[in-house]
Parts: structure tokens; sequence; C-alpha cells
């Protein structure tokens, strides 16, 4: 299995070169050549089987001979034993034919533990065989920053530097990330948003003097090996509610388009999912742009779902690279025009994005009338950024198709919302209970390029 890059430029990887490197050199996403396929029969198969079954069923065709058998299914069952559900990634339903995907039982409560944790076993395992250690430099709205520190903290190939929008996370995100001892562990609060975070991190790629003198590795969802974590979750959920002997639809809280990408990648496998549903906040370019094939970005308005106040969602990219029929220079051309502002999709490649996807958006009165009503309907406590899934679903859903809505965070994460829509302020889980208490460690740093690179060196000196 070979990868290749959205921009067509940069020279294809295995599977542990792409895990590895992150960005392409052209700045483009690694993409796999050709996505391997599972018949009806395989799908049915996995139906009853634990979740780390699963996992290693699904992956093991995009891995190539990484791993052996052996050590990725030993990754794969380390990667799940933490987590605080037997089924991993459990089932709720919410109303007839709508169910609820809970992602929040991992160690730092967000989806992002299914391919961070996973991510965490990989690299360590590929480090160690290869005698290499490497600089892992995050961007985040909050969920993949803390994610990515539990998944790295202490390991020693790693040092770990995460870049977080000053003032833009909510407290419990900000503390799981301010709060790890360990020396490896960097938390950065920058100046300005997460898009900033986001391109800045990308400016660090593209300058290759620094990329490879520190050895950058990144552990966003540019990353392959992300996307392709959460590509097992759309199987194991819809299995369960009979697929592949009937189709199921997803709708997906969307920011980076990570998520929902991976979606798409399982319905290329083979897996029977009926529709795709973009779910975005206030922030919504990629609602405005999927329905009208305008991608121009505008000023980002904090939300009360902070994780998803984003306006440059990378794996975007991705999906624009299958609908311009992976036109590696039609995407460079597209990704040049974002630097001026945004984008005008074809008429082709919209017809392409919107046989895969649908969308909707939700106001900030939304979310909290959402979070309202299924608590005093159903007894279910959302998260902000799961209540946007749930709202978009309620709208869109044929009544005759199952919808699996993805709850991408523990309530608990974002008490402050919770409480003013419901009344009840969501508590930590009892192995978190202290967050408040400890000590934090958080360094300011301006949106500067040169002063980022200045400060990692150092930190990597000492
Ligand atoms: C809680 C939560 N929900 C949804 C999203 C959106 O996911 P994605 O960026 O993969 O679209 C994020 C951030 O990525 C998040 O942290
Ligand atoms: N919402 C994300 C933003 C970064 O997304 P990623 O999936 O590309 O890592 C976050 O919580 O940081």
């Amino acid at each position: 299995m070979k990868y290749i890059s959205t921009r067509g430029s940069a020279p294809a990887l295995t599977f542990e070169e792409a895990m590895l490197s992150g960005l392409a050199r052209d700045g483009g996403l690694y993409v796999p050549e050709s996505i391997p396929q599972m018949s009806a029969a395989d799908i049915r198969a996995l139906n009853g089987l634990p979740y780390e079954e699963i996992a290693f069923r699904v992956m093991r065709p995009f891995v190539g001979d990484t791993f052996s058998d052996e050590t990725f299914a030993d990754l794969i069952a380390k990667t799940y034993a933490g987590f605080g559900h037997n089924a991993r990634a459990p089932l709720v339903q919410l109303a007839p034919n709508h169910f609820l995907l809970e992602l929040f039982h991992g160690p730092t409560l967000a989806f992002k533990d299914f391919a961070m944790q996973l991510i965490g076993q990989l690299f360590e395992e590929a480090l160690t065989r290869r005698g290499e250690r490497v600089t892992i430099v995050g961007a985040t709205s909050g969920d993949t920053g803390s994610a990515a520190i539990e998944a790295f903290r202490g390991l020693d190939a790693v040092d770990v530097f995460i870049l977080f929008p000053h003032g833009r996370v909510s407290e419990v995100q900000r503390r799981q990330m301010t709060t790890p001892s360990e020396a490896n562990v960097h938390a950065l609060a920058m100046d300005g948003h997460f898009d900033d975070c986001q391109a800045r991190l990308k400016d660090m790629f593209n300058d290759f003097d620094f990329r490879d003198e520190v050895r950058l590795a990144g552990v966003n969802s540019i990353n392959w090996a992300r996307v392709l974590a959460q590509v097992v979750y759309y199987f194991s959920s819809a299995v369960s509610l009979g697929a592949p002997d009937r189709k199921i639809s997803f709708t997906v809280p969307t920011g980076n388009f990570g998520d929902i990408f991976a979606g798409y990648i399982a319905k290329r496998m083979g897996l029977p999912i009926d529709r795709l549903v973009v779910a975005t906040n206030q922030n919504d370019i990629l609602h405005r742009c999927l329905t009208s094939g305008d991608y121009h970005t505008s000023e980002v308005h904090p939300s009360i779902s902070p994780s998803m106040d984003i306006q440059v969602s990378s794996n975007f990219e991705r999906a624009l690279f299958d609908a311009y029929g992976r036109d590696g220079k039609a995407v460079a051309q597209l990704m040049d025009e974002l630097k001026s502002g945004g984008f005008k999709v074809s008429q082709g490649a919209l017809q392409a994005l919107a046989e895969n996807f649908d969308s909707g958006r939700v106001s900030e009165e939304e979310t909290l009338a959402t979070i309202k009503s299924a608590h005093a309907s159903m007894g279910e406590l959302l998260c902000p950024h799961s209540a946007v899934g749930v709202k978009v679903a309620e709208a869109q859903r044929d009544p005759a198709t199952p919808m699996i809505t993805l709850a991408t965070a523990h309530p608990a994460k974002f008490p402050d919302a919770v409480e003013k829509a419901s009344g009840i302020r969501p508590g930590l889980p009892e192995r978190m209970a202290d967050l408040y208490d400890r000590p934090e460690r958080v360094t300011r740093i301006e949106n500067d390029l040169g002063a980022l690179e200045t400060l990692i060196r150092e930190r990597l000196a000492n």
C-alpha cells in the first residue's frame, strides 16, 4: 500500500513513512493510492466481534508490512484497554431510528482518543525499531491537543509541543493540556484562532530546514493514521444496526473534516452508508461550500462549540482531491487561491461532493435548545458539539433509515454551556476529579513562526 499527496508532486510513501512525516513535502496531505474493499460477507462477519477485532480487520489492509499481524493486533489491544466502556464506542437510542454513537469514553473524553491512543502506540513501536526521535507539533482547538499530550506524555522518543488559541478553549481542555508534568510535554498558548495555530504548524512543515533539523512529525488529522483509526467506528456501529443488509446514515459534527472524511473512506471501502451529513456551528464555511461551491474564509466567531470554530478545514483538501478526479495540480491551484481568501469549486467537483455529503448549520440558540430538549426528553446530556450534530440529524434524517449521530465529546468538557442550557453542571469522572487543583504549566507565545521555531529549538536543546 502506497500513499500519495493530494497536490501530486511529493514522493509516494509507505504507511510508516506517511505516518511519521505528517504533511507531504509539496504541502499536500497523504491519501492511499487505492482504497481496499470489504465485501458484504466481510462486513457481515464483523457483527458481534469485539471492537479491537473490528479495528484490526478494517485497518489491516492500509498498514502494509509496517507491522506484523501479531504486533498490530497487540498494539490495538493496548490502545483500547484503558477506555471506560467495554463496547469502546457504544450506541444509545435517542428516538426511533436515531442513535447516538458515544465516542467520549477514552482517557481525555473526546473522540480524538480513538486515533491518538493508537498513534501513540504505533509511533512508539516504529521509532523504537528505527532508533529515532521525533518532535511532534500539533495545533488544537482543544481536543486534539489534550488527546495528543495524553498519548505521548513521558515517551522517550518524542517531544510534544501543542499550540492552542489563547483564551479560546474551555477550562477543562486547557487544564488537560497544561497540567501534565512530564518534561517532554510543552503547552503553548498562542495569540489568535485555531486557524492561526494550524497555519503556523503548516508553515513549520514547509520550512524544510527546520523540519529536518527537529525531525518534525504531525499528529493532527493531516496525518493519515488519524483518519484511518476513525474509520473503524463507522463499521462497528453500522454492523450493529444491520449493515450491510440495510443502509445506515451518519451525521457528524464537523470542523477540520477529519471525522466525516473517515466516514467517507468507510463508504468507499464498501460500507453501505446512505447519507453522510456534515453538521457545522455558526462557523459554517463547509455548509456554505457544500451548498453553493463557494469556499471563502471569513472571520471566526467564537461559539459554545469551540472545537469546531474553524474556517480552514484541513481535510476538505482530501475530499476535493477525489472530487477533482485525483488531479493534484487542480488541488494545488485551489490551495494557492485559498491563501488569498478562497476559491470556487467547479460544477463537476461540486456535484461529486454532493453525491457524498449533505450538510446543515446550527446557531448558538439552537445548540442550547437541543441540549435542553435532549436532556428533558431522553435524559441524554449532550456536549455542544454533539448537540450541533443531533439538531442537524433531526432536521434532515429520513425516518426509514437509521441515523447515527456522532457524540464527539463528553459534556463535562464544556460544563458552562451545558449548565446554561440544561441547568445541570456535568461532573468529571472520578479519575479526573482533581483537575481543577493541579498546577498549570503553559507558555504564552505570539503568532509568529520565528518565535515558535526559536522556542522549540531552545526547549529541545535543554
Ligand atoms: C468535540 C469535537 N467535535 C467535533 C470536532 C470536529 O471534528 P473534525 O475536525 O474531525 O471535523 C472536533 C474537532 O476536531 C471536536 O473536538
Ligand atoms: N477540533 C480539533 C481541531 C484539530 O483537528 P484535527 O482533527 O486536525 O487534529 C481539536 O480539537 O483540536
